[in-house]
């Protein structure tokens, strides 16, 4: 296992950037958006040269990620320093694009929370949610519970938009989700020879305090908002019966995440406990600070949101945003409008200020495509920026 310590000291700063090129691998419904907020403005601040889908906000998810799905490197640029958009993993492709010295992050989420998010996010997307969906209206049943009573039904594994059906964080690594295979140790031990940190949701801010010792960031640079956080009436709350199906039919998922879950406290005992204990205390301290300077008001439902500060949402879950404090300097309102700015319009910013255009839809054979709801409509931010978000709030 890689250690933390001597892993930052041996990374090659070839660029501008004070960290290393980093991959996140943004998985789904597990704090990602989260993770990536903090990277798009660590990126933004440092103008790093992003890895973009050459179309929409992800790449080509749900096929694996290859090399040919990144856009062109910009004028100017000698390498990408951070790829952090959708994908489903290819470790040889993406190595293809990213340089050599690459720090590779991803995060996990217990099994069953992200199952349930997953299903509750994506139930027009997935087909074997949507016709469970459609059952259970019939029945006047919860969608998930007739799921879960009889998942082999709905689902169809040779149809790729079901691979968050089963196993979705074994899906967005790469894996075969569909069932184990003799090569499962082997995969995960090669994962964990790629990653040199995979977080942990349920210990998210302690995952915050091991990123920044591997990239060297300050606690200004961790400090966030919860983001893409669905509203209490759109989570569904699982008794017992229904926890132990969902771990059942997402078993790889609970492999791969208590795998990780060890990995994850031998990296934090390396880092050593105590530290670790001081600096979650410091930094949770540091990030309230910011969010009562920051927010007005937190969990505000779609409606009341204006467009720039409104989450993508499904046709089954809402997601809540926030309202950003009314008296701040310009300083202080691009700093915290970046924080709570959600995934699709921070991604089309940021593609907008490195090409000087909008990001591209889908292209004509993948509209169809159900997947590409949530990326076919590009939101043009630029025009709409606020003047705080030009450039102010990127530096301390
Ligand atoms: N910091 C932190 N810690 C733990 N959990 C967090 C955090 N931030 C976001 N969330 C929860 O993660 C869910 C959203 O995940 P993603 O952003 O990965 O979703 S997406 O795939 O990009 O749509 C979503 O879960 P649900 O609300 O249960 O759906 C968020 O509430």
């Amino acid at each position: 296992m890689k250690q933390l310590a001597s892993l930052n000291s041996s990374v090659a700063y070839i660029t501008h950037l004070s960290h290393p090129p980093m991959v996140f691998l943004k998985t789904h419904r597990t704090g990602s958006s989260t993770v990536q907020n903090i990277l798009f403005r660590l990126g933004e601040r440092e103008s790093a040269t992003f890895a973009f889908p050459s179309h929409t906000y992800q790449f080509n998810y749900p096929d694996r990620f290859r090399a040919a799905f990144v856009d062109e490197l910009p004028e100017g640029s000698s390498q990408f320093d951070l790829l952090c958009s959708h994908m489903r993993l290819d470790l040889r492709e993406v190595r293809k694009v990213m340089p050599q010295n690459a720090v590779f992050i991803t995060v996990l989420r217990d099994p069953i929370k992200t199952f349930e998010s997953v299903f509750g996010y994506y139930t027009s997307t997935v087909p074997a949610f949507l016709t469970a969906h459609r059952a259970a209206a019939i029945e006047g049943k919860s969608a998930l519970s007739v799921f879960l009573d009889s998942p082999e039904i709905f689902w169809d594994p040779k149809e790729p938009r079901n691979g968050l059906a089963k196993n979705p964080m074994s899906f967005d690594m790469g894996f075969n989700n569909q069932k184990w295979n003799g090569s499962w140790p082997e995969d995960l031990a090669q994962l964990e020879e790629a990653f040199h940190l995979v977080m942990i949701a349920e210990h998210f801010d302690e995952s915050l305090v091991l990123l920044g010792a591997l990239l060297g960031l300050e606690h200004e640079d961790l400090a966030y908002l919860r983001l893409n956080v669905r509203a209490g009436n759109s989570v569904t709350d699982l008794d017992e019966n229904m926890q132990a199906k969902v771990r059942s039919w997402n078993v790889l998922d609970t492999l791969l995440y208590d795998f990780f879950v060890q990995v994850f406290w031998e990296k934090a005992s390396q880092f050593g406990m105590e530290r670790l204990k001081a600096e979650v205390e410091r930094l949770r301290a540091f990030t309230e600070d910011v969010r009562r300077k920051c927010v007005s008001r937190a969990e505000v439902p779609p409606g009341e949101l204006e467009d720039l500060l409104r989450p993508w949402q499904t046709e089954t879950a809402t997601i809540v945003g926030y309202e950003v404090q009314g008296n701040l300097s310009l300083q202080d309102q691009g700093f915290c409008i970046r924080m709570m700015l959600p995934e699709l319009q921070y991604h089309s910013h940021l593609y907008f200020k490195q090409y000087g255009r909008d990001m591209r839809a889908a292209p004509a054979d993948r509209i169809g495509h159900h997947w590409i709801r949530k990326t076919y409509k590009i939101c043009r931010v630029e025009g709409t920026l606020r003047p705080g978000l030009g450039t102010t709030g990127l530096h301390r």
